[in-house]
């Protein structure tokens, strides 16, 4: 079963040239992949196609049977329920505690209370931050901040994860220890979309990658080709 599936897609900004061009791909169930290119190359565009912050010029985006083009107004929410999100600059609510900022998914759904703060709990144990429950952003480091970023995107178990450069900042340690934790999500039902342009990184981690050149899809590289 497909996740997400592009069919020829085009995206231009007004103004502009094409940021995306006629790009094709298709990402399964469990699947972890990797979309790398110069920078413009258009990679956080694609990304934004998939939780509907721009729609495309032309061609089609099927989020399982969902052709994302008929999603609109309400809906939009609906899906982006489905759809976990993780930015370079976490995106933190500031004078929110972690757990607060962790369980808000939730809470904008309506779920109950004492059902938010267990799994709120038990998601921050999962990422090493079972102790910094009441602390609020500023006081972790930017590795413990991109955590709670990732654990808020995915508390409400999304079918995916994008997240565009999530190790941007972050030294190659903590990098290292996000990926593992990307890593994890598929065995619990989330397929996962990483945007970087970090080659070294990309290349370590052994999954599919997509490269980006021009907004073009240049390759589409599996994890046998890559360890070549
Ligand atoms: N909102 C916008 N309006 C007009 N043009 C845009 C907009 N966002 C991006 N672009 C252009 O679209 C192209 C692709 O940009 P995009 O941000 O998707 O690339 P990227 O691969 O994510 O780059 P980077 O690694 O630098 O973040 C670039 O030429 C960029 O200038």
């Amino acid at each position: 079963m497909s996740v997400l599936r592009f069919d020829n897609v085009s995206k231009r900004y007004s103004g502009g040239k094409d940021a995306l061009s006629e790009v094709s791909f298709e990402v399964g169930a469990g699947e972890m992949l990797f979309i790398t290119g110069h920078s413009g190359a258009g990679k956080s565009t694609l990304l934004r196609l998939i939780h509907l912050s721009e729609r495309p010029s032309r061609g089609t985006v099927l989020f399982g049977n969902q052709n994302l083009m008929k999603v609109r107004g309400r809906r939009v929410a609906l899906h982006r329920r489905e759809v976990g999100v993780v930015f370079q600059d976490h995106r933190l609510l500031a004078d929110r505690s972690v757990a607060d900022n962790v369980g808000l998914p939730l809470v904008l759904r309506g779920e109950r209370r004492d059902g938010i703060g267990k799994r709120v709990r038990s998601l921050l144990e999962r990422v090493g931050l079972g102790d910094r429950a009441n602390a609020l952003p500023a006081q972790l480091s930017a590795g413990e901040q991109q955590r709670v970023g990732i654990a808020r995107a995915i508390i409400a178990e999304p079918r995916l994860l994008v997240a565009d450069e999530p190790t941007g900042n972050l030294d190659p340690t903590l990098s290292a220890e996000i990926m593992t934790l990307f890593e994890s999500l598929p065995e619990h039902g989330t397929s996962v979309m990483i945007a970087s342009h970090d080659l070294a990184l990309v290349k370590r981690m052994k999954k599919r990658v997509l490269v980006l050149d021009h907004g073009r899809l240049l390759d589409d590289i599996s994890p046998e080709d890559l360890a070549e």
